[in-house]
């Protein structure tokens, strides 16, 4: 399977089943879709910003649901197959991506996994392990959530830099020279992790390094 990053803004995700994994999925895609969860019981779960819907819809009626609120996205996370398979063909039938909770192992087009994910914005990691150990995702992403400290501020560093190196017509050699420079410094690393220094100062500074002759300031 290939890892993709989609983008859901503006979409609507469907998600059957109110119990704690029903309640991951949506604080998950509620992120930026509109999310609905359907489901008999909500008990006292954090759904984020999604909508709760009180049903408990039987397999033939699944389609209508489908029909009713075109999700760009379907999860099955109920704890009756049935139900989860009846989502899966209904979701398969129209061409409706969709993700089965209680399954692991080959999928088929459109049938897609959710991994374990570690944020720094605009930076993200997903992990997945075939379906064969989520648990493991999880550690790996309770690990990685420390390595990709400061992975955001250096993003943000790096991208305004190629900008700002840009708009002056530094050749792209030079350019990447820089990027790639400033990237692997373990200096610039420790100023953004321990905040000695902010995105706007480690910009300047670098532009003052690397082109000590800017005339416009
Ligand atoms: C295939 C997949 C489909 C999908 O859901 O997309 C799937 C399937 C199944 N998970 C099961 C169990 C558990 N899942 C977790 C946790 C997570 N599961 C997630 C993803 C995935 N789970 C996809 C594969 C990802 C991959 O390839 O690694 C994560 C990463 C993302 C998320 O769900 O948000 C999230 C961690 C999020 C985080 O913290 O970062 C834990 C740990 C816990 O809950 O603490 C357990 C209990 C321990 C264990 O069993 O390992 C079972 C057995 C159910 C049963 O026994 O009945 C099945 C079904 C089966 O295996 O048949
Ligand atoms: N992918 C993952 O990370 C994991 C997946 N699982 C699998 O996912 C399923 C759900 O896990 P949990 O949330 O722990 O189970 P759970 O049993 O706590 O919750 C299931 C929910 O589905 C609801 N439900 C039942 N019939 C329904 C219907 N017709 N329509 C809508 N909702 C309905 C129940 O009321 C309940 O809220 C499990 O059966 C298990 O196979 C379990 C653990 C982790």
């Amino acid at each position: 399977m290939i890892p993709l990053l989609h983008d859901f803004t503006g979409t609507t995700v469907l998600v059957f089943g109110g119990g704690p994994v029903g309640a991951r999925k949506a604080r998950r895609f509620a992120r930026e879709a509109e999310v609905l969860v359907i489901s008999p019981a909500f008990d006292d779960r954090d759904f984020g910003a999604a909508e709760l819907i009180r049903a408990a819809p039987d397999p033939d009626e699944i389609d209508g649901w489908l029909e009713r609120t075109e999700p760009a996205l379907v999860v099955a996370a109920t704890d009756d197959e049935a139900v989860n398979d009846a989502i899966a063909t209904a979701a398969r039938d129209r061409g409706i991506l969709r993700n089965r909770a209680d399954r692991a192992g080959d999928r088929e087009p459109g049938s897609v996994v959710v991994p374990a994910t570690v944020r720094d914005e605009p930076v993200v990691v997903s992990i997945a392990t075939g379906g064969t150990a989520p648990a493991l995702s999880k550690h790996l992403r309770q690990d990685l959530e420390e390595t990709l400290d400061g992975a955001g501020a250096m993003a943000t560093v790096c991208g305004r830099l190629r900008t700002e190196l840009k708009s002056r017509d530094v050749d792209p050699t030079r350019r990447r020279e820089i990027v790639t420079g400033v990237v692997n410094s373990p200096e610039l690393w420790t100023a953004l992790r321990t905040g000695t220094s902010n995105c706007c100062q480690v910009i300047e500074d670098v532009l003052d390094a690397e082109l000590p002759s800017r005339g416009d300031r």
